[in-house]
């Protein structure tokens, strides 16, 4: 590791860190422009799309420079996760949080005073920074000239957490109002923020245009085909239920992939290969444990639920085994070897999972909102290859959702609580309502690519006006406006630029359209 009072002193060969420290051949684009702009002292915000390899870009600079980078995240698991990566291939770091033992956490903090840390990364939650104490010895760190950075990992949190149940998501401020001589650089980085959560991101942590370098690439990902599948609306007396419906268009879609699967692969799609991996995401903790029942009743698929009211070993060992790059093949019973792993999930099997073999994504009801959307999406082909997000929409669906989110609306204007919590608490409120009208913006337009939505409603545009630095394009980093079925600007990876939009309205006819999209918000902002 570099030595020499925080920043390096020489430029860095940034390849031979890459190489011998993070064990990879070469730069994604655009992370050699992060690392130098962090490492000259900057204040960085890197908007980038999921499994992008963002941690690189504030791990990196902290492993070159000396003293000691500070990570805020808001999940034990993902902390978890990039700890052991990096204790795995000899980066000094620690992290203190629940889970972390008094003993433990003296030894840390000694070493954090020490005048010379040898821990280079540590990981916090947001609560700790919020603290007395840890505030002190922070400030005593930065006095002895050793606080290089502090980056905030899933910084969309700040804006989409900070006003309601994780308030120290905004006490982040505290960074930039109190160690400012001189100033603590920050990195902010996020798959997942709107222009207005990125406002919030910005003003909280009180980034200043003048010193701020902003990087983003694209919110869509070009290997990710996304899709939407519309389902007739269901009526009381029809004698299948929505449920049914669903299930027997997945299995008919699984199957085709499995029979091109064995197309392509001929004899060799037999008992030795790894199943394919796919999430399927519900909104219930009963349907996910329903759903993944009835999906392993079927020979090809091994299927299993996972949500919040599993106990924690248990999720542990269902994430374990089914993020494993080989999958188990045999199972009880005498069953073939199945085609497909799935993991029926709710959102707590979310941010930060890196399993890099998932070829299929499906949301089964219209997620709640945009970013959750992207981001869940997002775990879907990490390695680069091709894979599928897949959403089924019905208007049913839609209106159900969006009372639900009404109901959640009133029942936060009937709380008690001083002006200011229930201002905030309102803000957020309104923040979910604007992002689950993306969500049916996304799921009802027929007459744009989809990757290009996705830019549209994350307000990639905007990023480029506010000057933001862009992978080339062969990347797919340039500006992607298309509407010509033709040209396809995604290369036909969307249903809109593999269908053409007179066969997806076609197919989005099947639905029963009630009510008019625009009809639809006008009651949503009636709620408000
Ligand atoms: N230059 C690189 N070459 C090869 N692999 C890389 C490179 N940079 C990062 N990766 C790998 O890419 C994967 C995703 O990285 P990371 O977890 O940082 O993603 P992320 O951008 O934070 O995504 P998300 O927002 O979805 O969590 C990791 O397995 C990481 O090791």
């Amino acid at each position: 590791m570099a030595s020499g009072g925080g920043l390096p002193q020489r430029k860095p060969d940034l390849d031979f860190y890459l190489h011998r420290v993070f064990r990879k051949k070469s730069f994604r684009p655009l992370q050699r422009e992060v690392i130098l702009a962090a490492i000259e002292g900057h204040d960085v915000f890197l908007q980038a799309s999921t499994s992008f390899g963002k941690s690189l870009c504030f791990q990196l600079p902290a492993v070159i420079s000396s003293g000691l980078t500070i990570v805020i995240c808001p999940l034990l698991a993902l902390m978890t996760d990039q700890v052991n990566a990096l204790q795995a291939i000899g980066v000094p770091v620690q992290t203190i949080n629940s889970s972390t033992a008094l003993a433990e956490r003296r030894l840390i903090m000694a070493d954090m005073l020490s005048g010379h840390p040898r821990t280079r990364l540590l990981y916090v939650t947001p609560e700790l920074c919020q603290t007395d104490s840890f505030r002190r010895n922070l400030s005593i760190v930065h006095r002895q000239g050793q606080l290089t950075r502090v980056a905030i990992d899933e910084a969309h949190c700040i804006s989409e957490w900070g006003h309601d149940f994780r308030p120290a998501y905004q006490e982040l401020s505290w960074f930039r109002k109190n160690l400012d001589n001189p100033p603590v650089p920050i990195t902010a980085v996020t798959a997942t923020a709107t222009p207005r959560v990125r406002a919030d991101i910005i003003n909280v942590l009180g980034l200043n245009f003048a010193r701020l370098k902003l990087f983003n690439t694209p919110s869509a990902r070009p290997n990710i085909h996304y899709e939407v599948r519309y389902l007739a609306n269901y009526d009381e007396d029809d004698d299948f239920s929505p449920e049914d419906l669903r299930v027997d268009d997945l299995l008919a879609w699984l199957k085709t992939v499995k029979r091109r699967q064995e197309a392509r692969l001929g004899g060799q799609a037999s008992a030795s290969r790894t199943p394919m991996s796919g999430i399927v995401y519900v909104g219930l903790r009963a349907t996910s444990e329903e759903l993944a029942h009835r999906l392993d009743s079927d020979e090809s698929i091994s299927a299993v639920a996972y949500h919040a009211g599993l106990k924690a070993q248990d999720r542990v060992r269902i994430q374990a085994m089914w993020t494993a790059p080989r999958v188990q093949v045999q199972r009880n019973g005498g069953k073939p070897p199945p085609t497909f792993s799935i993991i029926v999930a709710t959102n707590a099997f979310g941010m930060g999972i890196d399993n890099s073999h998932v070829r299929f994504v499906v949301h089964w009801t219209p997620p709640r909102s945009f970013e959750g959307f992207v981001q869940e999406s997002g775990r879907a082909g990490r390695d680069g290859r091709a894979a599928a997000s897949i959403v089924y929409y019905n208007t049913q669906e839609r209106d159900r959702i969006a009372d639900r989110l009404s109901r959640d609306a009133e029942n936060v204007r009937n709380r008690g609580g001083s002006k200011a919590f229930v201002a905030g608490l309102l803000k957020n409120q309104m923040a979910r309502r604007e992002s689950y009208e993306k969500v049916v913006r996304y799921c009802e337009s027929v007459s744009k690519c989809r990757h290009a939505l996705i830019k549209d409603l994350f307000g990639d545009y905007e990023l480029e006006e506010m000057g933001s630095q862009q992978p080339l394009p062969a990347y797919g980093g340039s500006k992607a406006q298309g509407l010509d079925h033709a040209t396809s600007p995604c290369d036909f990876a969307c249903d809109f630029c593999k269908e053409g939009p007179s066969a997806l309205a076609r197919r989005k006819s099947k639905m029963d359209v009630g009510q008019a999209l625009y009809e639809f918000m006008v009651d949503m902002s009636m709620d408000y």
